[in-house]
């Protein structure tokens, strides 16, 4: 098995529990992490209900294809509900299939006779993940000195994404083709990352951009968490939002095994400027401004192979 990536592994309840010392010291330390390698582990992190919603997730794309069309996403603005394999890559060829849930509107999502429980499971997680996810940017608000509240007034009224993936068991072969993985390598492009992974593997991470991919293994218990585009923009490239993809696990034979993962994407309000943070004399600002609507959407409507305008064309 290759080098495992060097990532931190941070106890996140002394930032929640803990007095006003602790709670300095897990901010550097998140800090730290975001602006090396721009990933952290995170244990103790509050979010229940984790494997109820992989089992939830399972229920859900063990259904038959015609069925979960009926929720499919056609909409990048609103960009919600089921999307087929082969509906979304960017570049390459990805072999996975997802479902978008909102904390507004969910109007592409299976009701409660349709499949019991899923909503109002998701719904609670969504909460929980949120506010974790606030919480790690408080981490970084209080590292930077911007007030402990930034983060908070920039995501009032956004709508950040809580997405599903199952990735199919599939031949070793297909996946392992030039072009093709499980999904192929990019950044996010929103501010942050929160990620739940099964025990499979396969997801890597290239920190620094030298080609040099390595594991982010499951551990157990913890939420990995990465930088996005818009925090490197807005931190002028102190925190870093770096490659990963997932490829093959490393496991024997001819077959892969199905794999789930959980990632919970935070955006900021639609109408916020995104503007390099300068912090020291004489420092230039390496990004040009962007309005955070128009780049998540034209980043959504980009990553899809069927999304033209707003609407599904196949
Ligand atoms: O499935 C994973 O582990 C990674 C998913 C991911 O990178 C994404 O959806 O942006
Ligand atoms: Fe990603």
């Amino acid at each position: 098995m290759p080098e495992a990536a060097n990532i931190a592994v941070i106890s996140f309840d002394r930032f929640v529990y803990g007095n006003d010392a602790d709670r300095q010291a897990v901010a550097k330390e998140v800090y730290d992490a975001f602006s090396s390698v721009g990933w952290v582990y995170l244990s103790d992190h509050g979010v229940s209900r984790v494997d109820e919603v992989f089992g939830l997730a399972k229920s859900f794309f063990d259904l038959p294809l015609q069925e979960k069309l009926r929720w499919r996403l056609t909409d990048a603005e609103v960009n919600q509900g089921y999307t087929a394999d082969g509906d979304e890559a960017n570049g390459g060829v990805d072999h996975k299939e997802c479902y978008e849930h909102r904390r507004f509107a969910n109007p592409l999502c299976p009701s409660s006779s349709e499949l019991p429980g899923f909503k109002d499971t998701l719904d609670d997680f969504y909460g929980e993940c949120l506010t974790l996810a606030l919480n790690v940017l408080k981490c970084l608000a209080m590292a930077m000195d911007l007030g402990e509240t930034f983060f908070d007034n920039i995501t009032k009224k956004a709508d950040p994404q809580l997405r599903l993936i199952h990735y199919p068991s599939i031949e070793r072969n297909i996946i392992e083709q030039e072009g093709h993985a499980r999904i192929i390598p990019h950044t996010d492009f929103g501010l942050c990352t929160l990620l739940f992974q099964d025990n499979v593997g396969g997801l890597e991470v290239d920190p620094f951009h030298t080609g040099d991919f390595k594991p982010a293994v499951p551990k157990q218990g913890t939420v990995l968490i990465n930088i996005a585009d818009l925090l490197q923009r807005l931190t002028n490239g102190r925190c870093r939002s770096t490659m990963h993809r997932v490829v093959s696990p490393t496991v024997a034979g001819d077959i892969l095994p199905s794999r789930y993962s959980i990632p919970f994407f935070i955006h900021p309000d639609a109408d916020v400027l995104i503007d390099p943070i300068v912090k020291e004399e004489g420092e230039v600002k390496k990004y040009e401004p962007i309005n955070a609507g128009e780049w998540r959407i034209w980043n959504t409507k980009r990553n899809y192979t069927t999304l033209k305008e707003g609407t599904v064309t196949a």
